[in-house]
């Protein structure tokens, strides 16, 4: 499991040895409460296509779900994870905190892409962007005579946080995930 820590101490997705700052954050990072409940993540999504979590402010959900999805292993045929967030600074800012977390740099294997701004490249496998941009992407898809529901099939799994929310986007998106 990449993002907490290969029995290697060589992170796969680097290919260097893990940083000392790597292993601090981690000791923080399983005290979250959806560390508790990782076992039972991974089992449900080997048996779901789609699932709704919900969880206290701050149990992990924005920061942690999405590198337990990456180390699921569903980024091998080279398609990304994507977090949508409705705030372009919470993208930017989550993204950069989940970089640090696994150990990479921003922008290469884990980035954000927000309106004007695209800070991913070639080795990104974790996508945190604005539901905004999703939603584009989309709207491409749709302009190019295809279902608008197919831009999914562009990422291994998307993950639309903080749904609660209710922005036009966010719900928009639902509706592509259900064609
Ligand atoms: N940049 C950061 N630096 C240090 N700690 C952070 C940073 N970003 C988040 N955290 C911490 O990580 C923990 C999990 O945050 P996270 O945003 O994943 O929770 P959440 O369940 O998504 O919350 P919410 O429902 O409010 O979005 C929190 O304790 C938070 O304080």
């Amino acid at each position: 499991m990449a993002s907490t820590a290969s029995g290697t101490g060589v992170n796969p997705y680097t290919n260097r040895p893990y940083s000392r700052r790597f292993y601090e954050i981690l000791e923080t990072r399983k005290r979250l409460p959806v560390w508790e409940q990782k076992d039972e993540f991974f089992e449900m999504m080997r048996k779901n296509q789609t699932m709704v979590l919900v969880g206290e402010t701050g149990s992990g959900k924005t920061t942690q779900i999405p590198s337990f999805m990456v180390d699921t292993g569903v980024t091998r045929g080279k398609r990304m994870v994507a977090c949508t967030q409705p705030r372009r600074v919470a993208a930017m800012s989550v993204s950069k905190r989940v970089a640090e977390e696994m150990d990479v740099e921003l922008g290469e294997e884990v980035g954000y892409t927000i309106r004007f701004e695209d800070m991913t490249g070639t080795k990104t496998i974790l996508k945190y962007m604005t539901d905004g941009m999703l939603l584009r992407e989309a709207r491409c898809h749709a302009q190019t005579a295809r279902p608008p529901g197919l831009v999914y099939y562009r990422y291994a799994a998307v993950i639309l946080d903080e749904a609660h929310e209710r922005t036009l986007s966010t719900d928009i998106l639902f509706g592509a995930a259900e064609e």
